[in-house]
């Protein structure tokens, strides 16, 4: 490993960053050709890494699928790839003859953003949405955004910022007053200006949604030419996720409270929401769901009499186990479909864990849902039937390590499928019938070329007995090792230990850009599911709160320390790495364990509870990580303060002997900046080596290309550095 050079880890990392990954996949109608034979054109969007221009960039390729409605006949790409640019949101009309998109472009250098309707060939409608000054931006955003048809493919829905008055100075001369919006005052009669409004705060929905703040419904009436913005909603709530609703006779969609304030939504489906029902023929706006929970996803049936959507509770650990509820929309009773699984039974089902359902969900028969979801450490897919309950899996026996459904169509489903040595790959297959004992057939769209020299396992453990949490005995964990398939028998590899942030979320065994890079270069990898992960039934979720900074810490090292026995590891060249409450136990590692690490890296790592509730846009994560009940209104008390203080990295600063590379995103809201600066001067004023990479214009993911590209070469070449110190 020692001897690549940066110019080598460089080549390497951009070699396997060409692999693209699928975001979407839509299904279109059913066309008869004129031999007789059924088809559907099926549209994908990929994303890839562009090194060179430095963005992400995102193209699309059609495949054509014949088939006898039961299986694939033919299947193949028409066409090739085209780069998608300046299109926010697109969508294909119910029968296929129609296409929406949200357009932005440059008009004599002002971004602005078009609502263009196509038929065919014919770019019918375009719509110059911020002339029409009826809202602020549009949203594309996966928490509230959405582009919609009506099922009479005669209206858009889509959800955009509120339009904000134009605040003026106080003392702006009476002459300039209102000047931009000149044309709105000759139209209206009114200046659309406020004095005094020019430096109000404006709370936003956090981290990555700082510019969501006040999501509004809009509607199009594409042959009246006119954009309407729906009023009648309850003023304490953010609509988002809507469609429109059986008949068209209003739009469903989820309400998530903003009173007393906003808390960050991202990675946090456990804030208070509902269902809620706009009748647009009353004018009336109703909740369909209870308002004590938090809700998301919701699907309208095929046959439309019925609503899908998951649900958890409100607070409590940020990712948890899902119901899957069932609104029906005749006799307007709710249902339990799914209930939480608190320890997985003899069927192996240990929950649901997704957070988004994919755009369609249901079978054709709307008596089955489908949906991926993390089952320990793969991600399968599974089939629920809706009257009673029962789950099958579809791809437990596989041996690919992660499957993700992009959308179902008249029982076609299309899915993405990868595993730690296989990049993205894209495949088709028939949901077999409600009685059907068969497995799916599975036939490829897009193939990916294996890695021959990249090899993986999942391993499980079991923790010492004096490590059993008490109140949640008995809970197993896993670790994903990934490592070179050849190694000669002298060869000792050095070891990555990779925590998971969180701590509830999880690793499972998919394609991992920087893992595959580091067993490329001659790393072996430890990905490591410690309890408090999701994908292993609630009671793993819940052994954690309160126990954060001793029970995952230790189930990290027992990992390690258990791969170390195993005798192919050099001991000598062990690194730790992890991002927010993975840099948390980056950091926790090296200070309980001083020396045993040979280098530290930690992306926005989460270094002081106490210092950071203050400033995060999730306080109710410390509270309830350090094991207490958030409340809104009320500041954590002496005992509460020190428990958090204690409970942090910071508290083992002393003890650190292990040099540490930390990576900041400057826009962070979730683990403000400061904690790394916090920890970076502690460490300095002891002495041990710290280097900070500070990336502007980046947030709690560093996942802008440039910072993510840098931040591993920098993270790969401390590692070398300090394995020969
Ligand atoms: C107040 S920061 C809490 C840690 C953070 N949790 C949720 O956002 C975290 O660890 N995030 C993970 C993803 O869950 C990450 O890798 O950024």
């Amino acid at each position: 490993v020692g001897s690549y050079s940066p110019g080598e880890i460089a080549r390497v990392y951009k070699e396997l960053s060409l692999y693209p990954s699928l975001s979407r996949a839509d299904v279109g109608p059913v066309i008869t050709s004129q031999y007789g034979g059924k088809y559907s054109n099926i549209y994908t969007e990929w994303s890839q890494r562009d090194l060179e221009r430095n963005e992400n960039v995102k193209f699309c390729r059609q495949y054509i699928v014949f088939h006898d409605d039961k299986s694939v006949v033919y299947s193949g790409a028409s066409g090739n790839c085209t780069e998608i640019k300046g299109e926010v949101l697109s969508k294909d009309s119910p029968s296929g003859d129609m296409k929406a998109v949200v357009r932005e472009s440059s008009v004599k250098g002002e971004d602005k953003q078009f609502l263009e309707v196509w038929s065919k060939n014919i770019k019918m409608k375009s719509i110059n949405l911020s002339a029409l000054k009826k809202h602020g931006k549009v949203y594309d955003d996966a928490q509230f955004g959405c582009l919609v048809w009506s099922h009479s493919e005669t209206h858009l829905l889509y959800v955009a910022e509120k339009k904000r008055p134009k605040a003026e100075s106080f003392f702006q001369s009476p002459e300039l007053s209102g000047v931009g919006d000149e044309e709105d005052t000759i139209r209206t009669g009114k200046k659309d200006t406020v004095k005094g409004e020019q430096f109000v705060f404006h709370e936003d929905w956090g981290e990555a949604l700082g510019d969501k703040s006040c999501p509004v419904l809009c509607i199009l009436d594409i042959e009246g030419d006119f954009v309407s913005v729906l009023d009648g909603l309850p003023d304490d709530i953010s609509p988002g996720q809507a469609f429109w609703a059986p008949g068209d006779t209003g739009v469903v969609f989820i309400g998530w409270w903003h009173e007393p304030f906003r808390l960050g939504l991202k990675y946090c489906p456990n804030r208070r929401s509902a269902l809620f029902y706009m009748d647009l023929t009353g004018g009336k706006c109703e909740q369909l769901s209870s308002g004590k929970t938090s809700v998301c996803s919701p699907r309208l049936s095929p046959d439309q009499c019925r609503i899908a959507y998951l649900e958890c509770s409100v607070y409590g650990p940020h990712m948890q186990c899902s119901k899957l509820c069932m609104y029906d929309w005749y006799t307007k009773k709710t249902s339990v479909v799914v209930d939480v699984i608190k320890r997985p039974g003899k069927d192996g089902f240990t929950g649901i864990y997704s957070s988004q359902l994919s755009p369609q969900c249901w079978s054709a028969d709307s008596q089955r849902i489908i949906f991926a979801c993390p089952q320990r450490s793969r991600k399968d897919l599974l089939m629920v039937d809706i009257n009673t309950g029962s789950i099958n899996s579809l791809t437990a026996k596989s041996d690919i390590g992660s499957w993700c459904l992009l959308n179902i169509e008249r029982d076609l489903m299309v899915v993405s499928c990868s595993s730690p040595n296989c990049p993205p790959s894209l495949w088709v297959g028939f949901l077999p019938g409600i009685d059907s004992q068969e497995n799916v057939d599975w036939v490829t769209l897009e193939d990916s070329e294996k890695l021959q020299d990249v090899d993986w396992q999942i391993l499980t453990f079991t923790p010492p007995s004096e490590d059993d949490n008490s109140q949640y005995s008995n809970l197993e964990f896993d670790a994903l090792l990934i490592k070179p398939k050849e190694v000669k028998d002298e060869v000792k590899l050095p070891l990555i230990v990779t925590p998971h942030g969180g701590p509830h979320s999880v690793i499972v065994a998919e394609w991992l850009l920087s893992s595959a890079v580091l067993c490329r270069m001659g790393f072996a990898v430890l990905l490591v599911n410690y309890r408090g992960s999701i994908g292993y039934g609630e009671d793993s979720i819940y052994s954690l709160l309160g126990n954060v900074g001793t029970q995952d810490v230790k189930d990290v090292q027992f990992a390690v320390e258990s791969v170390l026995k195993s005798g192919s590891i050099d001991e000598q060249k062990v690194a730790v790495s992890g991002g927010s409450h993975g840099g948390f136990l980056a950091c926790h590692l090296i200070g309980q364990y001083p020396g045993f690490y040979k280098a530290c890296v930690a992306r926005n790592p989460v270094i002081n509870m106490a210092s950071m509730i203050g400033s995060t846009d999730i306080p109710d994560w410390c509270m309830v990580e350090a094991g207490f009940v958030f409340n809104t209104d009320c500041l954590p008390d002496a005992a509460e303060w020190e428990k958090m203080l204690n409970i942090s990295p910071i508290k083992y600063v002393s003890q650190v002997k292990t040099p540490v590379l930390l990576t900041i995103g400057e826009d962070d809201k979730r683990v403000p900046n400061k904690q790394g600066i916090e920890y970076y001067k502690a460490l300095k004023a002891r002495q041990i080596p710290v280097r900070l990479l500070w990336y502007p214009g980046n947030n709690h993911s560093l996942s802008k290309v440039d910072a993510e590209s840098d931040g591993f070469m920098n993270m790969v070449l401390w590692m070398i550095q300090h394995f020969s110190d």
